[in-house]
Formats: structure tokens, sequence, C-alpha cells
């Protein structure tokens, strides 16, 4: 039986950035605004079992984040299924950490969140304040930390939190060699619990070490899943032979891939699901604001 099976997932995001189309989308219900719909992820296809370890690999905007969301159920697909046998727990840098709480708050509603009870959260609080090695910076607001400090938290919560499937996105890139060394033993243990665990980094040689599957995503789509050998094998040899093109060369060849992905994108119908709802807010809050101005205006002639 799987425990993750990616199932013909595809991941549309709008990338019309223009906020004020936006508002005006609203007043005018959608009429002056048009969505860009663009395909981050495009027909992922692969099931993984219990105890696999599966790396995730891609250059740099080709839809690793986007698919290690997806599996960690922070964002919906746009078509196809995910489905999921347990309790998933992402660690990626600051992923689901409230910038403006505390380490120590965070750690609280994080757990809560994970279904863990007030009890477990006390029992469990000086071991995850151990291993995120914060000392007295938990009780400071995390927006104060660096990168790697908060990968730190996050990996320490999410280890402790019980999940089934583990996924970990570049998180142990930011943090120094001795702390990224003691996530990976703690990930071991987690391997010899026979949980899965998805694994997103640049670094083929951590994949390398600690995986036995792998998928590559390019520009997204699927190049290949499989067993971690072959796959970081092919992987490897066209990182060489991108490696081995001008810098001009690979603006090119990366220029022309995201064109391909748009000019694949153009004619899709972004999901209704998928309206920003933090554009909503904004709009609303605007329009409001706007309101009070003029009402205030007229009231102080
Ligand atoms: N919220 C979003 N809205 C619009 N586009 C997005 C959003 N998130 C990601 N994208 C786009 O989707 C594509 C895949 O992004 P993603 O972050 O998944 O790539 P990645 O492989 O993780 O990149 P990196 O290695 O740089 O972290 C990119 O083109 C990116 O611009």
């Amino acid at each position: 039986m799987y425990k993750v099976k990616v199932e013909n997932v595809s991941k549309i995001y709008d990338i019309n950035r223009n906020r004020i189309a936006k508002v005006l989308s609203l007043l005018t219900f959608g009429k002056l605004y048009k969505a860009k719909p663009f395909y981050a992820l495009r027909d992922i296809d692969f099931e993984v079992n219990a105890g696999d370890s599966v790396g995730i690999l891609g250059l740099n905007g080709s839809g690793k984040t986007t698919l290690s969301d997806l599996i960690a159920e922070a964002t919906v697909p746009s078509k196809g299924k995910i489905h999921i046998n347990g309790r998933t727990s992402l660690i990626a840098i600051s992923a689901g950490l409230n910038q403006e709480l505390t380490g120590e708050e965070n750690i609280r509603i994080k757990c809560l969140m994970h279904g863990l009870s007030e009890k477990q959260i006390a029992d469990r609080y000086d071991d995850i304040l151990k291993f995120s090695e914060l000392g007295e910076f938990i009780k400071q607001p995390i927006k104060n930390y660096s990168s790697g400090m908060k990968s730190r938290l996050g990996f320490a919560i999410a280890i402790h939190t019980d999940p089934d499937i583990l996924i970990v996105d570049e998180a142990l890139s930011v943090g120094d060699e001795t702390f990224a060394n003691k996530c990976i033993d703690r990930m071991r243990d987690f391997q010899e619990q026979g949980k899965t665990i998805f694994f997103v980094s640049h670094a083929t040689g951590q994949i390398r070490q600690f995986c036995n599957k792998a998928v590559w995503v390019q520009y997204g789509e699927m190049k290949q899943f499989g067993e971690m050998k072959d796959v970081v094998k092919k992987y490897a040899e066209f990182v060489n032979q991108y490696k081995n093109l001008t810098k001009d060369e690979q603006i090119e060849y990366k220029d022309k891939m995201v064109g391909i992905q748009m000019e694949e994108s153009q004619h899709l119908d972004l999901p209704k699901e998928k309206i920003n709802m933090n554009s909503v807010a904004i709009g609303t809050l605007l329009f409001l604001f706007m309101m009070f101005g003029i009402v205030f205006q007229i009231f102080s002639l």
C-alpha cells in the first residue's frame, strides 16, 4: 500500500502581479482583470511507499517547493489528486511560523496545529528547545531570527510532532554543518522507524547519502522518478552539460524553458478556488479606506 500517491497533479498559479488590477477586479466583478495562469507543475504522477526517502531534484524555479508544499498539504493541486496515508510535517525555512510571535509561542501553536495536547506540548517543550539550540532567543519574536535560526526552530518542532511523512525543503542549507548533521542523524532515526521522507536539496551529495528514491522536476515537468541512483545519474549528467554552457547560454536556456511553460499555460482557466484571499482582503480594506477618506473629506468641508 502506498504512503503518498501523486496522481496527475498540476499546480497553476496566477502570475498577474498587478495589484491595482486585482483591486479593480473586485470592484468590477472581475471585468477589468485578466488572470495570467502559469503551470508551476504539470501532470506529476508517482507513488511512494512507507520507508522510502525521496530526493526532490531540479534547477531553480523548476517546481520543487511547489511539489513539497503540495505533499505537505500546505497548498492544494489545481488538477489531479494527492492521496496521503498518514500525517505530514513540512520543514522549510520558516514554513508555517508566525513572524510576529516568539519562538515559544510558535512552538505551542504549531504543536497544537499538529494535534498535540497541552500536556504533550509541555512534556516536549524542553526537548524542542534543546534541539533548536535557541536558548534565550526562544523568547524573541521570530522576525528577529536569522534564516538558520528559523530553520532550526522549524526542524525542532517538526520532528517532535510525530509525523508519518517528513518533508524537508532546503531547511538544511541555511544552518551550519554541525546542525545539518544533527538533523540528518534525526532523519535517519525516522528512516529506521520506517517513516517516509521527502528531501529537497540542491546538494546531490546529501541526496545520494540519504535517499533510495528520487524525483527530478524540470520547469514544471517530471523528467524522471525512480531509484535514486538512476535519477541522480541522469540529473548529474544534465547539470554537467548545463554547467558547461556560458552564462549567456544558461540564461537563454532558462528563458526558453520558461517561455515554453508560459506558452503551454496560455489557454488555461485559472481554477476558481485559486482566487488569492490576501488580494481580496487587501482590496476590500483599500476600498473601505477610500470610502472612509471620501466621507471624511465631505464632512470636513
Ligand atoms: N505563489 C506563487 N505565485 C506565482 N508563481 C509561483 C508561486 N510560487 C511559485 N511560483 C512559480 O512556480 C515556479 C516553481 O517555483 P518553485 O518555488 O516551486 O521552484 P523551486 O524548484 O523550488 O525553485 P528554487 O530552487 O529556486 O527554490 C516558478 O516559476 C515560480 O516563479
